[in-house]
């Protein structure tokens, strides 16, 4: 049986009296494509460090393809893209690259990683001279130089304006294709959306939640339904009913069942203009699983089924 890509049992990462992951369990399976998702301070860096050895744990242990972490990213099992990582600015992005793919024993056909990331017009380029976006696509390359099977990405794609973004995330559906398991830590919910098949919210160190972005949408209680009125007028007393926001005069009910609700309005209105009922976004579910987390400071149930 092949080991899992990344298996964490019962993380706890303290910094003196802070604990930033409390007891947290992850299993990812190879091939999967896994967002990390959390408010800031959730514990997302802190879990990414963990994984790759450069934080040791409190309690509990990280396997990378059934490796310690260390061991794991000395060979080059792993590939990395951090916050803040570093470059030699006076050097040509070709010679970096060629640098660090010489560096692993099974390096990255040269070309090909220069195609995949999108790097190959910057090669004589000196790395000082990048924008934001094109640096980013170096380090991808870098991250990649060793043809790691896992690819740890802490939110990456920050300094990248829409297109790059977009043409990054195309780069990553494609390593996804070839066989790369890619966990990425980031802030931005539709890109969890759109590129992950899986998304884990972390909120106080603990996951709170786990599926596909379906799952974790369905998992925020509730629709909306959203109309035009009078902004006199009060809508109190509708059943299912739990919160009530007014923009000018676009009035939005969240409701745990839209079609009591929806009931008892057109009963009492008798036009609902521009009404829509919508589910609730992955931005719903992620503000109200977090809030909740927060609140309660334990776990909820996970949504979807265990891994
Ligand atoms: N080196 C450190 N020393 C002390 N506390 C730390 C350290 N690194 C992180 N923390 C604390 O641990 C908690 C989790 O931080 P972490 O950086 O893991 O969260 P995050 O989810 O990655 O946040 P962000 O989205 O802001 O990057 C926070 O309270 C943070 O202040």
């Amino acid at each position: 049986m092949t080991a899992p890509a990344l298996e964490i049992t019962g993380l706890t990462v303290r910094y003196g009296d802070v604990t930033a992951v409390h007891d947290l369990d992850l299993e990812l399976a190879a091939g999967e494509t896994v967002a990390l998702l959390g408010p800031n301070g959730a514990g997302k860096s802190s879990t990414v460090n963990a994984v790759l050895g450069l934080v040791p744990p409190s309690a509990g242990q990280v396997r990378v393809l059934g490796r310690r972490p260390r061991e794991a990213v000395e060979a080059g099992c792993v590939g990395v893209m951090l916050q803040h990582g570093g470059l030699p600015s006076q050097a040509r992005v070709g010679e970096v690259v060629r640098l660090v793919r010489r560096s692993f024993p099974s390096p990255w056909p040269a070309e090909d990683l220069l195609v995949v990331t999108d790097v190959a017009g910057l090669v004589d380029r000196r790395v000082d001279q990048l924008s934001g976006g094109q640096r980013q696509r170096v380090m991808l390359a870098l991250a990649l130089a060793g043809t790691p099977p896992l690819l740890v990405l802490d939110e990456p794609t920050a300094a990248m304006d829409v297109e790059s973004r977009r043409s990054f995330w195309t780069t990553m559906r494609e390593l996804a294709a070839r066989g790369h398991t890619v966990v990425f830590a980031t802030h931005h919910l539709e890109e969890a959306d759109a590129v992950a098949d899986r998304v884990v919210v972390v909120a106080g160190g603990r996951v709170v939640a786990d599926g596909s972005a379906a799952q974790v949408k369905a998992s925020a209680s509730g629709r909306t339904i959203r109309f035009t009125a009078d902004p006199a007028t009060r809508f109190g007393g509708l059943p299912a009913v739990t919160d009530e926001q007014w923009h000018g005069t676009s009035v939005t009910l969240r409701t745990a069942d839209p079609e009591t609700t929806l009931r008892a309005l057109l009963a009492r209105h008798d036009r609902l203009p521009d009404l829509e009922v919508r589910g609730a976004s992955l931005e719903d579910a992620f503000v109200s699983l977090t809030a909740a987390a927060v609140t309660t400071a334990t776990p909820t149930a996970t949504a979807g089924d265990p891994r």
